[in-house]
């Protein structure tokens, strides 16, 4: 029945976005702290204005470093300015609605690259879609979307082998799946042909012409381009030097005596002597309060031009989505204040899908993870052959049970480490786009990795347990499987605070700086009752300490009866001697698993705070 009433309120007609957002800004002020040493700031950004209409396609241009993007980056809601108000059809903005009806689209738009063009956007379907919206309709916009915008030919192609353009464009349907009333795009015709430059161009010229606000920076566009643009923003080192239509241009420059020569494109001609015209420019546009030039405007694309560029008119389909529907217990009120359109847990199994999937069609990584620890098993068990049973090698199987800890700690948190940060640039976008929360994210990549963690992990502790002969006692190997998987977990997400916090190349760097210490004060090197007094408290917070307690119970401990001895005399016959030695003899298994989960959590909390943190700036 429900799905029989959103059904009925679809159009099937070519959408006319219905709340057009006219945006506007005045005098904005940007500016940056100058270094570390907070002495100076730069402005970069110099008490601007302007205005941008529904409907109409802007360009935003000027020279390199004139401060485009930081102007996108503050009309986007992605950085706050300095001083300055922002409008919303002549209201002051409220930052959470703007957001939801808005999309940007980052100059570095990276999409997931195991993923194909037809995954890619059902995926955002998915999380952007809300419930409201049934899995048909859901389908019906992706198929818009990939025809619209000339990706029916590369819809199972993986987002990988896309070529340039059709990744600009992928990144472009992403947003558009929730059909946004604004859209910002920094730079998205840069490294293209101008084939498809005018390509993509068109592309933002018809979404504009649906009703949508769309802003585009474009460092210098060609007289091709311009022909599509409906009004052009000149940025010239922090201030504006020309707002208005195309046509509007020459006569603007006349006006102050600047006369571009005959068969010259007017803004080529504006960037050329802009720098060394700021302060006339500046006066003339008001900085970009003076609205005398827009009325030039002609919302008629030339049909030759169409005709002589091979581009459609009808090119951009996209039918009209249900609305939200009416609840008489007001929740729907509520869920339209948050700024997600799908639950969090929806969020979390279709990200959790995704990485997997992505896991899935890459399997070299995962691949050669598990062959390093089958490998390693492999070695340490030939090498520790059979000793497990021996009381002459309890330091030997000590030892062992010492490294297997290190090379699992070790593995699981630099592969975390490294393939956590390349994932942010893709997180920052969609996050910032509303698809997902901090908190869905991140439990999905800890949902995702385990598995494959928990398979190396079990993987190494069958190998090694039974090629160095430890007891065969199901109690023991259990015991001594879930220390290591546990082990290996906290490791994990201490890479991925690491990798929270830092680049891959830091995160390198300082890796071994995080984990250090829990190596020094894991017991294997100092004993407890050795360390300095004010110092102790390290071991309690050491994972590694509690792992090789956990280690040592699960194999020594547990009234372990004597051992036989191949040797003429054997230190260790009784195990709990060494227990005694080793200082482990009152280790409670209960207190190690409840320290590991303890310290686990700790991390976790931090480093989604520190991504959380991450996220919402620009970091
Ligand atoms: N966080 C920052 N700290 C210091 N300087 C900054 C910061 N952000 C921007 N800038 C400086 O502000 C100026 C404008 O930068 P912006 O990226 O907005 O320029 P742009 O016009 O988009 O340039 P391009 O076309 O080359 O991308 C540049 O000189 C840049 O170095």
């Amino acid at each position: 029945m429900s799905s029989d009433n959103s059904e009925s309120q679809e159009t099937t007609s070519t959408s006319l976005v219905e709340d057009s957002l006219n945006i506007a800004f005045k005098n904005i002020n940007y500016t940056v702290r100058n270094g570390i040493l907070a002495g100076g700031r730069k402005t970069i950004l110099k008490d601007v204005s302007g205005s941008f209409n529904a409907g109409e396609l802007t360009v935003i241009m000027g020279q390199s470093g004139a401060g485009k993007s930081s102007l996108m980056d503050i009309l986007a809601g992605y950085t706050k300015p300095t001083t300055g108000s922002l409008y919303v059809n002549g209201r002051v903005r409220n930052e959470k609605s703007f957001r939801r009806r808005s999309c940007y689209i980052l100059q570095d738009d990276r999409v997931q690259d195991a993923l194909t063009t037809r995954e890619s956007l059902t995926i955002a379907a998915q999380l952007k879609l809300g419930n409201h919206v049934n899995s048909e309709q859901k389908r019906r916009r992706v198929q818009e979307i990939i025809s619209s915008l000339g990706l029916s030919r590369a819809q199972n192609t993986r987002a990988c082998n896309l070529s340039g353009g059709q990744k600009k464009r992928l990144a472009i349907g992403l947003e558009l799946v929730s059909d946004p009333s604004v859209m910002f795009l920094d730079e998205p015709t840069s490294g293209l042909d101008s084939s498809m430059c005018k390509q993509l161009v068109f592309l933002f010229h018809q979404l504009a012409r649906q009703g949508r606000t769309v802003l585009v920076s474009i460092h210098q566009p060609s007289a091709a381009l311009l022909q599509m643009v409906d009004k052009l923003y000149v940025v010239v080192a922090g201030n504006c030097a020309y707002t208005g239509s195309v046509p509007g241009l020459l006569p603007y420059l006349q006006q102050m005596n600047l006369m571009c020569p005959p068969y010259h494109n007017p803004v080529d001609f504006l960037i050329e002597i802009c720098s060394e015209n700021v302060d006339l420019l500046v006066t003339h546009s008001q900085n970009g309060k003076c609205d005398d030039w827009s009325n030039h405007i002609s919302h008629e694309t030339d049909d030759n031009f169409l005709e002589k560029n091979n581009l459609r008119s009808d090119q951009v389909y996209l039918t009209t989505l249900p609305p939200p529907k009416e609840d008489p217990t007001n929740k729907i009120l509520l869920k339209l204040k948050s700024t997600y359109s799908t639950p969090v847990w929806k969020q979390f199994a279709t990200l959790t899908r995704r990485s997997l999937l992505s896991l899935w069609r890459s399997p070299a990584f995962t691949l050669m993870i598990t062959g390093i620890h089958c490998s390693m098993a492999l070695f340490i068990g030939f090498l520790f052959y059979n000793i497990g049973e021996d009381a002459s090698h309890v330091r030997d199987s000590y030892n062992m049970l010492y490294f297997s800890l290190m090379f699992l700690m070790f593995t699981a948190f630099s592969s975390s480490s490294i393939h956590f940060p390349h994932q942010i640039p893709v997180v920052r976008r969609e996050h910032f786009n509303r698809w997902y929360t901090t908190g869905a994210y991140y439990t999905s990549t800890l949902a995702s990795t385990l598995p494959t963690q928990t398979v190396c992990t079990l993987s190494y502790a069958f190998i090694v347990y039974f090629l160095t002969g430890l007891p065969p006692d199901i109690v023991r190997f259990t015991t001594f499987c879930w220390t290591l998987m546990l082990v290996s977990y906290v490791a994990l997400c201490i890479g991925l605070l690491n990798g929270s916090i830092f680049t891959v190349k830091n995160g390198v760097v300082f890796g071994p700086f995080f984990i250090m210490p829990f190596t020094i004060f894991s017991g294997f090197f100092l004993r407890y009752s050795d360390a300095p007094v004010f110092f102790r408290w390290m071991f309690h917070i050491s994972f590694l300490k509690h792992g090789l307690v956990g280690l040592v119970v699960a194999i020594f401990g547990m009234d372990r009866p004597k051992m036989p001895c191949s040797d003429l005399y054997c230190h260790y016959t009784y195990p709990r001697t060494f227990l005694v030695d080793v200082e482990m003899s009152q280790e409670n298994y209960s207190l190690v698993v409840g320290a590991l989960f303890g310290i686990g959590l700790i991390v976790t909390i931090c480093s989604y705070i520190i991504l959380k943190i991450r996220l919402k700036n620009k970091w």
